[in-house]
């Protein structure tokens, strides 16, 4: 299957710092790929260049087949590139039906229907619900967000990533101080979601990662040390000295 996302000698440079360097990368439907590394090892770095956020020093970055290394963050966003952040970034006095909302409205903007309410805006509703029903939280659309559980948070997160319309999910630690039960369910959302979406996991939870990866890519300042199934990565001796010990 062709790549979705494919990434070539990406390099990110602040000042003398090298924090991502000559990185290569696909992303397929079908396949969670979870990037590991130490702390400052450049994952971050890497996920900003891939949503846009931040510019490539160099290398290329191809989606659906299109080159959109000079893309701003906000059109891969409208082709579909969706991420989520590591600190959570929900509206807490809306509902979450209202927070799904916001993230599709945000998505397809239309500038020229200003005098309609937003409440009205047929196509941001249904994709709130449809990314509701994805993420598996229907049943809580009319709670206000602030109300709910860490992890359900975390999870409206990946809903409101999805009301975006994304192909591809940039998942930035999506598992962070969650307890074991949020965790599986967390788990169970991203085995789903990958049947329709190329998943890119940055993520510290060693144990999630060998439960929920089909791809590991390992990197150490900057650096890919590794890359491949998550056997592999089990027992490449470089990965276990720099980074992985008893896993
Ligand atoms: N805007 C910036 N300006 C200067 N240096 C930066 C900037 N952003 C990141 N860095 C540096 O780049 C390196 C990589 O940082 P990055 O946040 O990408 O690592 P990370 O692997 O995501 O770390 P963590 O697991 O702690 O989140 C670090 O040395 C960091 O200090």
């Amino acid at each position: 299957m062709p790549a979705m996302l494919q990434v070539e000698g990406l390099s990110r440079r602040f000042g003398g710092l090298l924090a991502v360097s000559d990185v290569a990368l696909d992303l397929q439907v079908g396949q969670v790929h979870a990037v590991i590394g130490t702390n400052g090892a450049g994952k971050s770095t890497l996920i900003n260049m891939l949503s846009g956020e931040l510019a490539a020093s160099t290398g290329r970055i191809r989606f659906d087949g299109q080159d959109v290394t000079g893309w701003s963050q906000h059109r891969r966003a409208r082709a579909g590139v969706g991420r989520s952040y590591q600190r959570t970034t929900i509206f807490p006095e809306f509902t979450v039906r209202e927070n799904c909302r916001l993230a599709a409205q945000a998505a397809f903007a239309r500038p020229w229907a200003l005098w309609q309410a937003a409440t009205g805006c047929a196509r941001s509703n249904a994709a709130a619900q449809a990314a509701l029903e994805a993420a598996g939280l229907a049943h809580e659309a009319d709670r206000i967000a602030g109300t709910m559980s860490h992890g359900a948070k975390r999870q409206l997160e990946v809903a409101m990533c999805l009301a975006t319309a994304p192909r591809v999910l940039l998942l930035d630690e999506p598992l962070a101080g969650m307890g074991a039960e949020e965790t599986d369910r967390m788990l169970a959302l991203l085995q789903r979601l990958k049947a329709t979406h190329a998943v890119l996991l940055v993520e510290h939870d060693m144990d999630a990662v060998f439960r929920i990866a089909d791809r590991i890519t390992v990197m150490v300042n900057g650096c890919v040390i590794a890359s491949g199934d998550p056997e592999h990565i089990r027992r490449d001796p470089e990965v276990q000295t720099a980074y992985l010990g008893e896993h």
